[in-house]
């Protein structure tokens, strides 16, 4: 759905991606983690042709997105970190931005605004700035387009808001979609991604499943000094310590993503080795 093939990109003085290749398919719901800074927006912009490659490509849907053609825009929204809404009321703001997005589903932004508490009739320039981004979240989910971009959807959200989200989210997925969310937040894409990408200075570190990450690795508290001994990455706690280790019995844990994230952020190497195959 979305290729880079020997990306280069860089802000005037500042290389940001060296030859990257990486590809994000249909059907999963993408984490794209990292911490600040480590070109995550670059990333989505270019997805989105709000920024153009000074090597290389990015197609989405086999088509270079730079070139911006209309079937193409109509196919996919970003939800950028910083955004601005007009002074208008959101009966307006549908009127004028949702005929761009032919498969724009009324119904579901309604429902979006229900589950937000968002009231259909108040001006956007009176709401509060969380209930604005719930709104261009609600916007972004009913156009029910193929590739939806999500730069930092949870910040400045309140922790219901953080829930209604990734309720709304999952709610509007579905197999011919993909969905890339990009968050340093790491604990606010629990349970709704199904993919993790972690991103670090321009490179990739580690892409994939959940289910390869739970099958490969276990999660756990524990008490054992041993268990301590040979884990991978541990962190204390006021009781025991934080695991993460070599998933030996083969049941499947859940994923702890931010000890995952801090694992893999503290021994890239280890990870690496482990996921290769
Ligand atoms: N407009 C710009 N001009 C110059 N450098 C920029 C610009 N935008 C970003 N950068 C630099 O590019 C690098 C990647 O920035 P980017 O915004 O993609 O990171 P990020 O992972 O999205 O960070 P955050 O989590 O803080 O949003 C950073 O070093 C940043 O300083």
């Amino acid at each position: 759905m979305v290729k880079f093939e020997n990306f280069d990109f860089g802000y005037r003085k500042k290389q940001v991606f060296n030859n990257l290749t990486v590809q994000f398919n249909r059907g999963y719901i993408y984490g794209l983690l990292g911490k600040n800074g480590s070109g995550k927006s670059t990333l989505l912009n270019n997805i989105a042709g709000l920024l153009f490659p000074k090597n290389g490509s990015v197609k989405v849907f086999n088509q270079k997105s730079g070139e911006r053609n209309a079937d193409l825009l109509q196919d996919i929204f970003l939800i950028p970190e910083e955004f601005f809404l007009p002074d208008t009321t959101i009966k307006q703001f549908l009127k004028y931005n949702s005929p761009f997005y032919p498969k724009f589903d009324k119904t579901l932004f309604d429902n979006c605004l229900d589950v937000f508490e968002i009231p259909h009739t108040n001006s956007l320039q009176a709401l509060s700035y969380g209930q604005r981004k719930k709104v261009l979240i609600s916007f972004g989910l009913a156009t029910n387009v193929r590739l939806l971009l999500m730069d930092e959807p949870t910040n400045g959200l309140d922790i219901k808001g953080k829930s209604q989200v990734r309720k709304m989210i999952a709610r509007a997925f579905s197999d011919e979609k993909c969905i890339i969310i990009s968050s340093h937040q790491v604990r606010d894409l629990e349970n709704l991604i199904d993919r993790v990408m972690v991103i670090d200075d321009g490179r990739i570190l580690l892409d994939r499943s959940v289910h390869d990450i739970t099958d490969k690795l276990s999660f756990k508290i524990s008490f054992e000094p041993a268990e301590l001994s040979w884990a991978i990455y541990s962190e204390p706690l006021l009781r025991g310590n934080a695991i993460v280790s070599i998933n030996a019995e083969g049941e499947e844990d859940r994923l702890d993503l931010e000890l995952f994230y801090k694992a893999v952020m503290a021994n890239p190497a280890v990870m690496h080795s482990i996921f290769k195959n």
